[in-house]
């Protein structure tokens, strides 16, 4: 193990990367719901923060980001829109080429990987094969000159906690994939760390143990109290685990907030698109007044919506919807905010039927039905429509 390597649990492919400890309050402390008194102190700043690799382009540009001690937050993004980055300097792995990050005020900066009390998960849980179970959690404690009988107990309470109690004999060959994480995880919080990063930590499982583990992290999190910072691609894993998410695009946060205002209040185009489903209106703005505008769309027709950007009148503009923010009325019913639309297809999902419409200005967009909604079985393809949407829930952007 590299001196300068000793202080955190980092997890990365085959390699297990370990260090000293700083001295915390433990496990059980946190446990009680100590943290959530503290929700809205402020653990980790990033201020101005630049990363470039290559001297010439900015993969992180002058991100300004708080962390608030005992939160889950999620930086989400599409690939090489960097997250990891950001948690790789958060993490003393990589340096910031301009800016500060500090951990509870203290400029990290300068600060390496060993002298920070974080532990970190990654996809590949890369548990030591020739140790048991109970070895490999109890190797950060080891690191640490933990006494042999604070050791064992810490073990334990760690195994127990992510429900691996039983399994402390085994080898990580002898477990599945999900139990060898549930370890990983162990392992990383056996040192009560002061936070716990995580990147993409449920990548290498199937669709249905990853569904299930992200709701024991998220138990977990709110048993312990821990700040966690977790990284994914994946919006629906964001909005199911997160307190707050971080929406990433080349290398600058398009928007922060707690998971509902991010998926109604979405701050421009690429947030309303990247998380969750999206119907897009091109027109052009109206009668921009009080927060609202009308969206003059070429064939005539018009909606009311939000004015997120403030345009003025005869700029061009995209009206964003979601699908089940749009009501489908027969053609010639009472619509209050309504615009013609022709059904071009049904779709079976098996959860809902999607009934995708044209509009006369040439766009498209989708509503999604229950099956037993009672007007879907007057639909069919061609069939004439109404689109109603609440102006609230139709957002006008640049
Ligand atoms: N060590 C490195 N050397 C050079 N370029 C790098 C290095 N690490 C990352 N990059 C580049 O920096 C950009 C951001 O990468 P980063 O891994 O932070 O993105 P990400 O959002 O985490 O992506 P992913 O979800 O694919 O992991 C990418 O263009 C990537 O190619």
């Amino acid at each position: 193990m590299p001196a300068f390597l000793a202080g955190i649990v980092y997890i990365c492919g085959d390699k297990i990367l370990e260090s000293t400890t700083v001295k915390r309050p433990p496990l059980a402390a946190v446990r009680n719901g100590q943290q959530a008194a503290a929700k809205r102190e402020t653990l980790v700043e990033f201020r101005g923060v630049k990363k470039t690799y290559d001297g010439e382009n900015l993969v992180v540009k002058q991100l300004d980001l708080n962390i608030e001690r005992g939160e889950f937050l999620t930086l989400l993004g599409p690939s090489g829109s960097g997250k990891t980055t950001c948690l790789m300097m958060l993490a003393g792995f990589e340096f910031p080429t301009g800016g500060e990050i500090r951990l509870d005020g203290k400029l990290l900066n300068k600060v390496p990987p060993h002298k920070r009390d974080i532990g970190m998960v990654f996809q590949n849980y890369a548990l030591f094969p020739h140790m048991t179970v109970g070895q490999n959690v109890a190797y950060p404690l080891q690191v640490r000159k933990v006494d042999a009988a604070t050791r064992a107990d810490k073990v334990k309470r760690a195994l127990d906690m992510v429900q691996m109690g039983q399994f402390a004999d085994r080898y990580p060959a002898q477990l599945s994939g999900g139990q060898q994480q549930r370890i990983a995880l162990a392992r990383a919080l056996v040192f009560d760390p002061k936070l716990v990063l995580m990147d993409e930590p449920l990548g290498a499982l199937d669709k249905q143990l990853r569904e299930r583990m992200q709701i024991e992290l998220k138990d977990l999190h709110q048993r312990l109290g821990v700040t966690f910072v977790y990284v994914t691609h994946d919006q629906s894993e964001a909005l199911t685990m997160s307190d707050r998410v971080a929406v990433f695009e080349h290398g600058i946060i398009q928007q922060l907030a707690p998971v509902d205002q991010l998926y109604e209040q979405p701050d421009n185009q690429f947030v309303a698109g990247f998380i969750g489903d999206n119907n897009r209106f091109h027109g052009v703005v109206e009668t921009p007044d009080s927060g609202l505008c009308r969206l003059r769309m070429q064939d005539g027709s018009s909606l009311l919506g939000v004015n997120v950007n403030g345009l003025g009148a005869g700029h061009a503009a995209v009206g964003c919807v979601r699908p089940e923010r749009i009501r489908l009325l027969a053609r010639g019913a009472a619509a209050s905010n309504g615009v013609a639309a022709r059904i071009t297809s049904l779709i079976y999902f098996g959860d809902h039927v999607r009934v995708r419409c044209a509009l006369p200005n040439g766009d498209e967009c989708f509503v999604k039905l229950t099956l037993n909604d009672p007007a879907l079985p007057g639909l069919s393809e061609g069939t004439p429509v109404s689109l109603d949407i609440e102006p609230t829930h139709l957002r006008v952007f640049i």
